[in-house]
């Protein structure tokens, strides 16, 4: 067995208290042994005057998008998906969708995440560079069906079927799956009809985006006469092992399906915000006992994929949409990066435990952000930021050491992205 111990350290435990303690992992395991006094391993991590924590899990993300960071800003949903971003992601090669993917794992390993889902097309790019990377992500291939002929439409809905069956526990288990139809207004009822069934059979999570503008909820309301969550649990995509993304315009007999199905819902603060589309009512859905995590969506809506960028603007909104101070407090955001979406997942990580998967950061706490310290809990949700991480591991191996980035090449993953990004512009021009 060959043993990693991270040495010196503030450790956050489950309960929320901490503790100084070093953690002991075993990397052939990808387990916490033991978390205590005075543990020495093979090899060690210098975690004093830091804060261990769970790795960060962002449920929600179009991690290839980071290529179109900044290309188009300050426009509603609608527009901005129909008039900007969708042709540009017609024009994106495999070569881009690597590139931009390269660069949005690296970004979240720099950040301290450790586990994300993903919604994307050309998905073995995407799986390449989390193999590689040696992060955890839950990906799926996003099914749209309007403006799409049949062939076509039925075409992309079964390579989202085949995509999850092939990536279901690659990676050596760090890659996991799901069906991802867009979302409820984009995909044709006679489709989810057909394939809901099939992925349910095969035992395959759904994932999709739903409620996230009041423009999407209010065609359903209209045309069907039931809310859109009631006809997603028509449909049969409400269940357990199932999350969905956003919820914003959620009422509350939907907040209560969510509940009692246990389908999780991934909260985007910083994209609603972004593109105006609301707030979602989470105190809310906290006190009805939804599991409810934090995801960043793409980084051409946020624009960064920081989960402590994300915690801190859950709790900001989270008091805004509430008018209660004390709604969404520290305590519960830093919960929701980390156990809230790893719970929404269906993944083991978020906790640091005896027995849990060892996927954690190390947050250097010596900067005039972070002094004094009362309350580390507040810290990391409302001061700490992503260079403040010191070291992430993911699966017992250090992915991250001393802000080196040991599995993906820093320097040669900005270059082919800043080269992919300015190809990509002239083709748009042209
Ligand atoms: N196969 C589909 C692609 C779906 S992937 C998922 C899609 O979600 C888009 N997306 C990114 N952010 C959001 C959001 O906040 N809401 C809805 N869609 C988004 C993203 O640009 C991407 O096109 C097609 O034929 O276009
Ligand atoms: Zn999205």
């Amino acid at each position: 067995m060959t043993t990693l111990a991270i040495t010196g350290g503030r450790v956050l435990l489950p309960d929320a208290t901490i503790t100084r303690a070093d953690v002991l992992i075993d990397q052939d395991a990808g387990e916490i042994l033991q978390i205590g006094p005075d543990l020495d391993g093979d090899e060690t991590l210098d975690g004093s005057d830091a804060l261990v924590t769970p790795g960060f899990v962002n449920g929600h993300c179009h991690v290839a998008m980071s290529l179109l960071r900044g290309y188009a800003d300050d426009k509603p949903l609608e527009n901005w998906l129909r008039e900007d971003i969708w042709p540009a992601e017609a024009q994106l090669t495999d070569e881009d969708i690597r590139a931009g993917a390269e660069l949005g794992v690296l970004e979240m390993i720099k950040s301290g995440t450790t586990a994300f889902a993903d919604m994307y097309f050309e998905v073995p790019e995407i799986a390449a560079a989390v193999e590689e990377a040696g992060v955890r992500a839950r990906l799926g291939h996003g099914i749209v069906t309007v403006a799409k002929d049949e062939e076509e439409a039925r075409e992309d809905a079964e390579t989202s079927l085949e995509i999850a069956r092939e990536y279901d526990g690659a990676a050596d288990g760090r890659i996991s799956a799901a069906f991802m139809p867009h979302s409820l207004t984009t995909v044709g009822e006679e489709y989810l009809a057909e394939y809901v069934p099939r992925a349910r059979e095969a035992g395959i999570p759904i994932h999709y985006h739903a409620n996230e503008t009041s423009e999407e909820v209010t065609p359903i309301v209209e045309e069907r006469g039931v809310r859109p969550l009631a006809y997603a649990a028509e449909k049969g995509m409400l269940d357990s092992q199932d999350f969905v993304a956003h919820g914003v315009h959620v009422d509350e007999s939907e907040i209560q399906l969510l509940a009692e199905a246990g389908t999780g819902v991934i909260h985007c603060p910083a994209s609603n915000m972004k593109l105006a589309s609301g707030m979602a009512p989470v105190q809310r859905m906290l006190e009805a006992g939804v599991t409810v995590g934090l995801g960043t969506d793409g980084a051409a809506s946020n624009n960064d994929l920081s989960m402590l960028d994300e915690a801190r603007d859950a709790a900001m909104l989270g008091k805004l949409a509430a008018e209660d101070a004390s709604a969404v407090p520290a305590e519960s955001v830093v919960e929701l990066v980390t156990r809230g979406s790893a719970d929404a997942l269906g993944l083991e990580s978020g906790r640091l435990e005896q027995g849990a998967p060892a996927d954690l950061a190390v947050i250097d706490l010596d900067a005039p952000h972070l002094t004094p310290r009362y309350d580390l809990v507040s810290h990391l949700a409302y001061a700490a930021a992503a260079s403040d991480v010191r070291h992430t591991v993911c699966d017992g191996r250090v992915l991250m050491r001393d802000r080196e980035v040991l599995t993906l090449e820093e320097a040669s993953v900005l270059s082919r992205a800043r080269e992919a990004a300015a190809d990509l512009r002239t083709r748009l021009e042209d």
